[in-house]
């Protein structure tokens, strides 16, 4: 298994959608950064400009009378406000997956929120009420802090080296207008993948790190024994049944397999189960999106309950972390990947976010280790690993 099978396989090898100007040249913004990039099996989309922010109810009227694409994110919290434009331009390029040099990121000077007491607590406390029968599972995440000497981060470098090191993961970089900050990350989750009315979409639930530095027959031995867990395959099938459950009226037909199998990462292992189907005329890959999101792979079962716990133990707002990111076209054709492994890079700081899921099994130590591993994928990107961010933790 590689990452490769990240993607459905009838999103890999996909021509660039012809309803996109395929124009020559991306007009970047004064950084150098386009407003909006994402890579996925297509290749990768780059727009800038605004050429009209939509609501999400607008966004295939509003492709449409373009003849362009929606692009954009939606928020981890379904009564968030999204952030989706048509773009003055769009183009899609081929992906780039040559290896490149790593660009010199700037060392930060100060961490805070690499060992969290606040998790650890808020997992036990999550464990508690699972055993007491309110739900049966909840994502509990935290967030990193990195503080850099003003101005000396360079959001360039640091998408470049997301590029470089995860050539085929959903890499994305969107410049959020409120903030002036980067949003970008690695993602190896596609929610939603529409083409010509086909839909996949490749859940992950249930991970392990990877153990590459112990040998290859060690590192398959933790991928293995993920498989065979049975806390780590009921916390599956619960994201798989919700999914099956919410997608199914949206689609005439959706295969759904019996067993998740393994996707690795270069950092972790996960169990994923690749789902097709064939969606109702009419429902576009956005209805379908919205339809799922936030999966139990994000927010947790059942939704409102945990959506509840959520917001009262993490002291800290998701944002776009763990929200969508992806393109949709005026027929409905579009990717929107979970907004995972990811950061927020802007002035003089960089604010990692990673969560777990949290089931009747979990530990507070086990889950704060799997969140560590998690950062661990955007941290490569800056240059880091987690001694590094050890060494000037507060
Ligand atoms: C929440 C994250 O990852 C999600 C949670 C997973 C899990 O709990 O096993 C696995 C993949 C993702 O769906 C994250 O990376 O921040």
């Amino acid at each position: 298994m590689n990452w490769t099978d990240a993607r459905g396989a009838e999103a890999v090898g996909v021509s660039a959608p012809s309803a996109v100007p395929n124009e020559s040249a991306v007009r970047g913004t004064e950084s150098g950064m386009t407003d909006f990039a994402l890579s996925t099996g297509r290749g990768t989309l780059e727009a800038s400009g605004v050429r009209e922010r939509v609501s999400e109810g607008r966004a295939a009227q509003a492709a449409a009378e373009h003849e362009s694409v929606v692009v954009g994110m939606l928020p981890f919290d379904p009564e968030g406000e999204p952030l989706l434009f048509v773009p003055e331009h769009a183009a899609w390029t081929t992906r780039n997956e040559s290896p490149l040099p790593p660009f010199d990121v700037a060392r930060p000077t100060a961490a805070h929120g690499l060992d969290s007491q606040i998790y650890r607590d808020a997992v036990a406390l999550a464990v508690a009420r699972i055993h007491e029968g309110t739900l049966d599972k909840v994502v509990l995440s935290r967030a990193l802090d990195l503080c850099y000497d003003a101005q000396t981060i360079d959001p360039e470098a640091v998408y470049r080296n997301l590029l470089a090191l995860y050539s085929t993961a959903y890499v994305f970089s969107v410049r959020n207008p409120s903030t002036g900050e980067y949003v970008m990350g690695a993602s190896p989750e596609l929610v939603v993948g529409v083409e010509d009315g086909r839909c996949s979409t490749h859940p992950l639930a249930g991970s392990s790190a990877r153990r590459t530095a112990d040998g290859p027959t060690e590192d398959a031995q933790a991928g293995e024994a993920l498989l065979r867990s049975a806390k780590d395959r009921a916390e599956h099938a619960t994201v798989v049944d919700d999914i099956a459950a919410r997608l199914g009226p949206l689609c005439a037909s959706l295969t759904v397999p019996p067993a998740p199998t393994l996707l690795a990462t270069p950092q972790l292992w996960h169990l994923g189960t690749a789902m097709s189907g064939t969606l109702r005329p009419g429902v576009t890959a956005l209805d379908a999106a919205r339809a799922v999101h936030p999966t139990p792979a994000i927010c947790g079962m059942p939704r409102n309950e945990a959506l509840d716990l959520i917001r009262e133990v993490e002291p800290y707002e998701r944002g776009f972390y763990g929200g969508l990111v992806g393109w949709m076209d005026q027929h409905g054709n579009g990717e929107w990947a979970l907004n995972l492994r990811s950061g927020r890079v802007g002035e003089g700081r960089a604010t990692l976010c990673a969560g777990a899921g949290i089931v009747s099994g979990s530990t507070p130590q086990n889950e704060h280790h799997e969140t560590a591993v998690k950062l661990s994928t955007f941290l490569a990107a800056l240059g880091l690993d987690l001694d590094d961010v050890a060494a000037v933790s507060r």
